[in-house]
This record gives structure tokens, C-alpha cells and sequence, in this order.
């Protein structure tokens, strides 16, 4: 419901706004109504696949056309030609792969640019006959007017309705991202080659926004690309139109060329803004995946040693405390029932570790079924404490496993913990690790399920000589 009258509301008001600007003149036909309409239907399927939406949609055209004062076959006439185009619109999007339709593919200009021609060819189409009734004027000049203005509205603006944040993720509202000079200076580039153009006039001013839209479209997110292009293009056709630009096209084919100039302007800053956000997409998916370990979620080895390098440098980290963890005879849970249940029983593991840690504590897998973590600013006492829970909160309850056939499975752990008050000069991570190993090797060794702090008693110290541990 709220989807209905968001989309009767939209498309009325763009209808109104349009037919206000009607006495702009010729090349200005500004006309939001139908990219609004379209955009909303190729966004949300159940939208487009409802005829109540396009019942809708048809009635918001139809009454802004009559409350504006159209006589009543005008007002269907010309609502009838704004639907055709639509629909034309909105079943060539349906055979476009869906994420190109949204602009998240690299060809996604060259969909949206042959979709507009689709749906500003149909409604050209309706519109031709009755041009000779309606306006009295040919129906060639009928057609190429209603197509190239068509095609501008559609370039201008489909865009930015394809791509608008939802409203749930627009929290740059709630939280404006900050504001420096360089992020301003794409767009403050672009008001100057505007401001340029303006001066200079003639028909080669189009294209001086062009570099400033390419540097914006590398810069910012694609919806204030599409935005940027589609104010651009709109001050343009308006300034020439009225005649405010040193240079106005006159004759018929001059505004057609001219309107179907100002659509293309925005297709390389569109190319260039969908290629960057989908490399951005992929360098976060890249990076997510070279941080966090594939199976349990936890940080990989590679992304702990570093994060824990950084951390261990800073003096307000200590007192300090690394843990080593190893899940014990998970060999046997592999043997009896297989790699898969295994798998089940270190994510388990994990998740519930997780849950049991501070935001400022570090948890990472080095291996198989073996974890380590980092709790800065902890005594030693605490640091013994927490270990233990870690272990009554393995020991407490089975691990529940994702096939049926197996029940739920018990394990245990063995932790080992190396406790450290002050800074150390160099190589912390290494020596703490080894510390906490030598810890680890303690538990396992007085039989499993428990943990052990290195330092309070004497054990055989495998990386070196003897060192001192002892269980928790
Ligand atoms: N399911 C699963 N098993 C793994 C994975 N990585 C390593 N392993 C297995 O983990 C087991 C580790 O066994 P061991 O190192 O002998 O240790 P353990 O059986 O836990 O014995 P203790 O540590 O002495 O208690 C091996 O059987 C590995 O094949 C993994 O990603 N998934």
C-alpha cells in the first residue's frame, strides 16, 4: 500500500512539475513523470508485475493532466503515449539481466542507453498520430520532437531513480559524511565549467562539463554521479532553450540534435561511475575475504598477526594478554563423522567464542582447529578468568550440526595464556604467541579441557630450554 501511493504520489507530482515547465519552450520539455514511473517499476518487482501499480500510475497521469487543464481526449491522449513508452520500458528491462537493469554492470550504460531509445521510440509512436489533431503540426515533426525529448527525460533521469538509496540505507542523512576541500573540489570543477560554458557559448560549450562529471564520476557514489549529470543536463536544455546561452538552436532538427547531444553527454560519467562502483564492490569482497577466515567468520591468520602487530605497538594496550586455543581430539570428530560435522563444530566454536568477547579483543584462526586471541588491558587474573569461561562455555553445551543425521556433539578446549604488564621492545606478537603455545602444550598435556598460564610454574619449554607454566 505504501509502495502505491508512494508511486501515485511521485508520478503526479513529476507530472505537475512537467506540465508547469511546459511554457519553458521547445527544447527545455522537461517531463520527470515517466522515468519516475518506469525507474519505480524496474526497481521493484511486485510494483511492475501488479496491475493495480499501473492502474495507479495510468490515474496520476491522467488527473495531474486534467487538474492542469488538458481537455479530456488531450489528457488521455497524451497520458496514453506516456504509458506506451513506460511499458515498452519496462518489458525491455525485464529481459535485461536484473543487477545490469540497476546499474551495477560494467554494460549497464549501453542497456539503459538502448532501453530509453525503446521506450521513447514507443511513446513517439502513440504520440505521432496525433500530432495534426492535437497541436496541428505534422506528424514527422511530431514524432522526431516526442522521441528526441522523450529520450533526453529518459537519459537525464532514469538513472538516478534506477539507483537512489533506499530509504532505510540513507544514514549519510542521520550522519552527513565529512566534508573537505577535496572531496568538493570534482564538483566545484564542474561549476566552473559550466560557469565556462556559459560565457563562451556555442554548440561545443556542451561538452565542457564533460572532464569534471569523468572526475566526479571517480570520486563520489553513483547516485550523486547520476544526480550531477542529471542537474547538468536540465540547466542546459533550460539555459539554451531560453535563449540565455550565446548559442540556441533554432530549427526543428538543430533542437532534436541538440536534446539528443545533451542525453549522451551523461554516458561516459555513467560508464565510468558503474565500473567504479563495481570495482569498489570487488576490492571490498577481495578484502573482506583476505581478512576474515572463510569457515568461521574470525579474523585469518594473516589479518590477526597484522591487527595484533598494530595493536601490541601501542603502549595503552598493556597489560595484555594473548590466548592460544585448540580444540581437543577434534581429530576423532573428523574420523567418526566426517570433515562436514567437523566444519559445523568450528563454526559453532567460533560464533560462540565471539559472542563472549569485547569489541577491543582480537579473534583469529591460525589454523585447522587452532585460535588465538588477543585481550588488551586485562590483568593477569582476568586474564585467567576469562579463559576458564571460554572453556565452561565450550564444555556447556553441544554444538548444534547443520545435516540431521549426527545429534548434537560435545567438545572441550585447551587454552594457553601468555600474560605481559609493560610494552616489549620488539617482535611482541611472535614472542606471546610462543608464550601462549608453550601454555597451550601445558593443558593438553594435564589432560585437556582446561587452560594454563605461562609463567607460573616450570614446564618443558619445546621452542627453547625450560620456561615456566602452569595449568590454570
Ligand atoms: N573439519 C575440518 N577439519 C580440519 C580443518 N582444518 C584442519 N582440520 C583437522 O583438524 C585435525 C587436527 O588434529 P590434531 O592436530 O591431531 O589435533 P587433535 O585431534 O585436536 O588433538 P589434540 O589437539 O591433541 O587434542 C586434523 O584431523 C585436520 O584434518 C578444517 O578446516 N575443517
Amino acid at each position: 500500500m505504501r509502495a502505491l501511493l508512494l508511486l501515485g504520489g511521485l508520478v503526479f507530482t513529476a507530472a505537475v512539475l512537467g506540465t508547469l515547465s511546459r511554457p519553458l519552450n521547445m527544447l527545455a520539455s522537461f517531463w520527470p513523470a515517466n522515468a519516475v514511473m518506469l525507474g519505480m517499476m524496474v526497481r521493484s518487482q511486485r510494483l511492475g508485475s501488479s496491475a493495480v501499480a499501473w492502474s495507479v500510475g495510468a490515474l496520476a497521469l491522467v488527473t495531474s493532466a486534467l487538474l492542469m487543464g488538458d481537455a479530456p481526449l488531450k489528457a488521455l491522449w497524451l497520458s496514453a503515449a506516456n504509458l506506451a513508452g513506460v511499458l515498452a520500458g519496462w518489458l525491455y528491462f525485464q529481459r535485461v539481466p536484473r543487477r545490469a537493469a540497476l546499474l551495477g554492470d560494467q554494460l549497464s550504460p549501453l542497456y539503459l542507453l538502448f532501453g530509453c531509445v525503446v521506450a521513447a521510440f514507443a511513446a513517439a509512436l502513440v504520440a505521432f498520430a496525433m500530432g495534426p489533431v492535437l497541436f496541428g503540426s505534422e506528424p514527422r515533426r511530431t514524432f522526431l520532437m516526442w522521441f528526441t525529448s522523450e529520450f533526453m527525460n529518459y537519459m537525464l533521469m532514469l538513472p538516478a531513480v534506477l539507483c537512489a538509496p533506499r530509504w532505510p540505507d540513507w544514514t549519510w542523512l542521520r550522519s552527513p559524511p565529512r566534508v573537505s576541500c577535496v572531496s568538493l573540489a570534482p564538483a566545484a570543477v564542474l561549476v566552473a565549467s559550466e560557469l565556462l560554458a556559459h560565457l563562451m557559448g556555442g554548440p561545443g560549450a556542451l561538452g565542457f562539463g564533460v572532464p569534471a562529471l569523468l572526475w566526479c564520476a571517480l570520486r563520489y557514489r553513483l547516485f550523486t554521479t547520476t544526480v550531477l549529470c542529471l542537474v547538468v543536463g536540465t540547466v542546459k536544455s533550460v539555459t539554451l532553450s531560453m535563449g540565455m546561452m550565446a548559442y540556441t538552436p533554432e530549427v526543428m532538427e538543430e533542437v532534436a540534435s541538440m536534446r539528443v547531444a545533451l542525453a549522451l553527454l551523461s554516458l561516459g560519467p555513467l560508464a565510468v561511475a558503474c565500473t567504479q562502483t563495481l570495482r569498489n564492490e570487488l576490492l571490498g569482497r577481495l578484502q573482506h575475504a583476505a581478512t576474515f577466515d572463510a569457515l568461521t567468520g574470525v579474523l585469518s591468520r594473516a589479518a590477526f598477526i597484522e591487527r595484533s602487530e598494530r595493536l601490541l605497538a601501542r603502549p595503552e594496550a598493556f597489560p595484555v594478554a594473548v590466548l592460544m586455543l585448540d580444540i581437543d581430539h577434534f581429530k576423532q570428530i573428523n574420523d567418526r563423522h566426517g570433515h562436514a560435522v567437523g566444519d559445523d563444530v568450528l563454526r559453532g566454536f567460533a560464533e560462540r567464542l565471539q559472542a563472549r568477547l569485547r569489541p577491543s579483543d582480537l579473534f583469529g584462526r591460525l589454523g585447522g582447529e587452532e585460535f588465538a586471541m588477543v585481550l588488551p588491558g586485562i590483568s593477569r587474573a582476568e586474564a585467567q578468568s576469562v579463559a576458564q569461561r571460554l572453556c565452561e562455555a565450550t564444555r556447556a553445551q553441544p554444538f548444534a550440526l547443520s545435516s540431521g543425521e549426527v545429534g548434537p556433539l560435545h567438545a572441550t578446549v585447551s587454552i594457553g595464556i601468555a600474560h605481559q604488564g609493560r610494552l616489549l621492545p620488539e617482535r611482541a606478537v611472535d614472542e606471546l604467541l610462543r608464550r601462549a603455545d608453550v601454555a597451550l602444550y601445558v593443558a593438553k598435556r594435564q589432560g585437556r579441557d582446561r587452560c594454563a598460564m605461562h609463567g607460573e610454574e616450570t614446564v618443558d619449554d619445546p621452542a627453547g630450554g625450560a620456561a615456566p607454566a602452569a595449568a590454570g
